[in-house]
């Protein structure tokens, strides 16, 4: 669906500076390949570079060097006419909504729709239904934006941005505007979307929480590069990079996951054990079958559970357990093995 290749961008002059300063190399040799159909996170720390890459998806943002295909298409080499083709199979949602005010709610998600000249008033009304139907806001469409809860007015920029059917979605920082439970509904009305419509969506976001509750790849950019990228469970649970790490134990939900990826020396009591500390992190179904116990039946092993957690990321079931392992050294050998042969990654720590 898209792929991006050696790109660069650097702005001539540090943002707001009055007088010329040193260029800022805002991305530096980016390469992406994002998949049909799949939601695509791309976290990083303030500055990192996610608005400059995800703006140079539908070229609001123009690199310096390197191309950026769509479809197939290098929207670099575009020219205005086949950029303004380009956006309108590209929707957008921003963090602050950008509504027309002086305009309801079925003329903001009408707007695109006329502007094509594409559609007659009958069809353009049929679609607008449509789409308020689609993010619940049927009975809002005469009301202004200055009248609508943050939720409600995101729910306005979604429709709009779908009103013409586009093959992907851009969402720059859509939910950072929003209390948490009114994150948690933009978050799920974006997966039903993506789910019905079969759309792509990539979305740029500061918090892990988004990412683990509706993408299914994600990309860690810190000072204008990719450090890290792949499957969500797999960055969210083996994060490679200092930034991933600190970014995943800094989320609240992952505090337990945050304890269990630190250091031996966190783990109360640590001092009176006597056995091997290790980590044991399984994902997917075999989060829900009895492989310990098995594994205590079958040898002579001694397991004590530490510190454990059970959770989901996305649809993914995962668990992490820290564990005691005591017994002679064929034994524990025994248990390893019976990890591998069930996939249960295993990292001794002390
Ligand atoms: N128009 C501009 N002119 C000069 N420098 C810019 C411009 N836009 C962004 N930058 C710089 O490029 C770098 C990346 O900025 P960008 O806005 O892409 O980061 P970000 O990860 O989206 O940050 P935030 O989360 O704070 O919005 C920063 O150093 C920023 O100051």
């Amino acid at each position: 669906m898209i792929r991006i290749e050696q790109l660069h961008k650097t702005y001539p002059l540090e943002r707001n500076a009055k007088t010329a300063g040193p260029p800022v190399a805002a991305l530096s040799d980016i390469n992406l390949h994002i998949q049909k159909g799949e939601i695509f996170g791309i976290i990083g720390r303030s500055g990192a570079g996610k608005s400059t890459l995800i703006r140079t998806l539908n070229m609001l943002e123009r690199p310096s060097s390197g191309r950026v295909l769509v479809e197939d298409q290098d929207i670099t080499a575009l020219d205005n006419t086949g950029l303004h083709k380009l956006r309108q199979r590209i929707g957008m949602i921003f963090q602050h909504f950008n509504l027309l005010n002086a305009k309801t709610v079925a003329a903001n998600i009408d707007w695109p729709l006329k502007i094509t000249g594409k559609y007659t008033q009958q069809e353009r009304n049929a679609r607008v239904a449509e789409l308020l139907e689609l993010v619940g806001l049927s009975a809002q469409r005469d009301k202004y934006p200055s009248q609508l809860s943050g939720g409600q007015k995101q729910r306005v920029g979604i429709a709009r941005a779908l009103a013409n059917t586009p093959h992907l979605l851009l969402c720059d920082e859509a939910t950072s505007a929003l209390d948490p439970e009114t994150t948690q509904s933009i978050l799920r009305l974006l997966l039903d979307i993506n789910r019905k419509l079969g759309l792509t969506i990539v979305l740029i976001t500061h918090e892990m929480q988004v990412i683990r509750t509706i993408c299914d790849r994600v990309a860690v950019i810190e000072a204008g590069r990719i450090v890290e990228s792949g499957d969500v469970a797999e960055v969210f649970l083996h994060p490679q990079h200092a930034v991933t790490q600190s970014m995943v134990a800094e989320s609240t939900p992952f505090s337990a996951e945050a304890a269990l990826l630190q250091s031996a020396a966190s783990v109360p009591g640590i001092e009176q054990l006597r056995g091997q500390l290790v980590r044991l992190t399984y994902v997917g179904d075999i989060t829900y079958q009895p492989i310990l116990s098995s594994i205590a039946a079958a040898t002579p092993a001694l397991i004590t559970i530490l510190q454990g957690t059970i959770a989901r990321i996305k649809d993914t079931p995962y668990g992490q357990l820290l564990v005691e392992l005591r017994g002679e050294p064929e034994h524990i050998a025994q248990v390893f093995s019976t990890l591998d042969q069930h996939n249960i990654r295993h990292e001794v720590l002390a």
